[in-house]
């Protein structure tokens, strides 16, 4: 299948040109890029020589229609809003992996993103959520796919399952979530400095990150009742990982090994997603480059409460990794195609 990528000379589109020159059934075919089109990619990122070395192509509409059956958009919110319908309506398959059709509701939208909110809204409404693990059937039909950020894999990975099982009281749910700097993208940025961040660690958008309201929608759908959460983030001077420590009350006072068996058999048929062992709390480095999610869990009788620790690489499973996993399921090929490898260690 050939596919093309918006945004392509990006992070999370150059990653999805790592993973993808490795896929057995895709061809890219072409690379989109709004400033450095003209150029080839590899003269951009030498680390592509011999692998992809494509020119970068402007945007339009009837000649992606017609030389690609799939697009990926690894675009800052905004672009994808405006060419996404029109290459839905020519029968172009597309998975964004921006923020543009994760949330239902356009004043949502508006007031978390800080921007207006143009997506058609039957386009909105027809877009599927591609968390993989939790909405494969919707997924396998679907025409757009809104790929979830990369807080919210981490954080709804890790305690949807407690919310499905009603092992945990919802409106009590924290998330301390720390993410490496490549999760802020390649543009220079002075907050993302070295001399800024080496050594350090800080707290940003408290209160107003825009994946709170993603957070909450999914975690109200499956509990079926309003939920709003507490979702603090934190910078940490690392390139990759997010680490997501989250906090809720039990409903009922159960052990720890119950609940890692309850999460076992909850992700038995999710090859992405490993449950560890009580008292082995994954790190960012056990997940680097690879698609996988690791999550830790505790039941402390003590507070009666739950902590679970989910651990992801941001690039991979938080963006590029998870919109082929969601290609994979829409295409009917194995779900793991093209994402077996192993984490890079040390
Ligand atoms: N980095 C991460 O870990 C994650 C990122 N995301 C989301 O994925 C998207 C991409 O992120 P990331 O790769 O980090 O960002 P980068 O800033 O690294 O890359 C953004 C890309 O978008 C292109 N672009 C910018 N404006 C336009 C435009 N008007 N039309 C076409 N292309 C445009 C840029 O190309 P050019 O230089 O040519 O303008 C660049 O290739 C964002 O929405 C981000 O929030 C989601 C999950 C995780
Ligand atoms: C370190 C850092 O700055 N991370 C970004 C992650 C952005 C992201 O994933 O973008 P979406 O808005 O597309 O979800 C942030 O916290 O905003």
């Amino acid at each position: 299948m050939k596919v093309g990528i918006v945004g392509a000379n990006g992070y999370s589109g150059v990653e999805l040109i790592r993973l993808l020159s490795q896929h057995p059934h895709v061809d890219i075919d072409m690379l989109i890029s709004h400033s450095t089109s003209g150029t080839h990619i590899h003269e951009i990122y030498p680390h592509l020589c011999g692998i992809c070395e494509k020119k970068l192509e402007q945007a339009d509409a009837d000649e992606i229609a017609k030389r690609v059956e799939l697009v990926f958009f690894s675009t800052p919110a905004g672009v994808s809003q405006g060419l996404i319908p029109e290459l839905i309506e020519k029968g172009i398959r597309c998975i964004d992996i921006s923020g543009d059709f994760r949330l239902k509701e356009a004043e949502q939208y508006e007031k978390w993103y800080g921007r207006e909110c143009v997506a058609n809204p039957d386009v909105l409404q027809q877009a599927v959520y591609g968390l993989s693990e939790f909405t494969r059937e919707q997924i396998s039909v679907a025409k757009l796919i809104a790929n979830p950020g990369c807080f919210p894999t981490a954080t709804l990975l890790g305690i949807l399952p407690a919310v499905e099982l009603g092992l945990i009281a919802p409106h009590t749910i924290i998330i301390d979530g720390k993410s490496g700097v490549s999760g802020a993208g390649r543009g220079a940025k002075q907050a993302n400095m070295y001399s800024e961040v080496n050594e350090s660690i800080k707290a940003y958008k408290l209160g107003s990150h825009q994946h709170i309201p993603e957070i909450e929608q999914a975690i109200t759908e499956v509990a079926q009742q309003d939920v709003k959460v507490t979702f603090s983030t934190h910078l940490v001077p690392m390139t990759r990982g997010i680490l997501c420590t989250i906090y809720a009350e039990l409903k009922a006072s159960q052990s720890s090994e119950a609940i890692i068996e309850a999460y076992k058999s909850f992700y038995a048929s999710s090859p992405f997603v490993r449950i560890r062992e009580l008292g082995h709390w994954p790190t960012t480095k056990e997940v680097l480059g690879s698609n996988y999610c690791d999550i830790g869990l505790l039941a402390d009788e003590r507070t009666n409460r739950l902590t679970v620790v989910s651990v992801i690489d941001n690039v991979v499973k938080g963006a590029s990794g998870q919109a082929i996993q969601n290609m994979n399921i829409l295409c009917g090929w194995d779900e793991n195609t093209g994402l077996t490898m192993t984490p890079v260690y040390p």
